[in-house]
């Protein structure tokens, strides 16, 4: 079995006397979607701050590539090949949806581009801001003005911006939170591609979503890993059933 691309060991995260991350232990291995699932509460999006770096563990490890990244802050996490999206959207409504995702590509290359001409640089920034965008199937938008996009769109150049971060995994939280009906399936469609070159950590609520995508499913509650398992396994846990899932959203 190939490595992992992200391995958290023992995560533990307090709040006064809350124990938020109560030893999680997880990995997601390259090529798959590996959801986090859990009751509102359970402490997922507390676990993406922590991954991303913008939360520090009070014990545990994240390893990212075989390595350890648990000091790292988040800028430098993203250079090696995390990206996150966020609940709240982070995108600049006054700029084309070309220029947000130009922007996240300059950010990373940092200085790759510095020693070209100015109008190669440029080219060279919008070649790869288009291609993130046509990964998303938003290239015919890419003139259009950010604050103009529909909602599902808007998540979409979510999507745009971190791909073109150049990523290894993306943290996804929620992003179908929002959407409508059409949005959705149109969304499910685009992350399920994705899967082919990213790997994928999804926290979503929506369990239709979660099924049709996730190649392995962690349960959470009260920051506690109930388990992992594949989609089967999960619907046939019987605490999961129980507790956790409407049983009709798991037919
Ligand atoms: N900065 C903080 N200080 C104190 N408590 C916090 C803080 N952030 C989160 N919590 C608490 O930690 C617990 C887990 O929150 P978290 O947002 O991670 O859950 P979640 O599973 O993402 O929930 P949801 O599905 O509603 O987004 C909650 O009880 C929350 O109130």
């Amino acid at each position: 079995m190939s490595a992992p691309l992200l391995a958290l060991r023992d995560l533990r995260k307090h709040f006064g006397g809350l124990a938020v991350t109560d030893g999680v232990s997880l990995e997601v291995r390259p090529g798959e979607i590996h959801a986090v699932i859990g009751p509102n509460g359970a402490g997922k999006t507390t676990l993406i701050h922590q991954i991303s770096g913008t939360l520090r563990p009070d014990s545990g490890q994240v390893r990212f590539l075989g390595e350890d990244v648990t000091a790292l802050p988040f800028a430098r996490r993203v250079r090696r090949g995390l990206a996150r999206t966020f609940q709240i959207t982070s995108i600049l409504p006054g700029f084309s949806a070309l220029e947000n995702a130009a922007l996240a590509v300059q950010a990373r290359s940092g200085s790759s581009f510095r020693f070209l001409r100015p109008a190669a640089a440029e080219a060279g920034l919008n070649r790869e801001a288009l291609a993130a965008l046509a990964a998303v199937g938003l290239a015919h938008r890419a003139a259009v003005p950010a604050g103009t996009l529909s909602h599902g769109e808007k998540r979409q150049l979510e999507l745009a911006i971190a791909i073109a971060t150049r990523p290894r995994l993306l943290l996804l939280d929620e992003p179908l939170a929002g959407a409508g009906a059409e949005e959705t399936e149109r969304l499910i469609g685009i992350l399920g591609r994705l899967r082919a070159e990213y790997g994928i950590l999804l926290v979503e609520h929506d369990m239709r979503a979660v099924f049709a995508l996730a190649d392995r499913i962690s349960v959470l509650a009260q920051g506690r890993l109930v388990t992992t398992g594949t989609t089967g396994e999960i619907r046939a846990h019987p605490e999961v059933r129980a507790a956790y899932l409407g049983e009709d959203e798991m037919a």
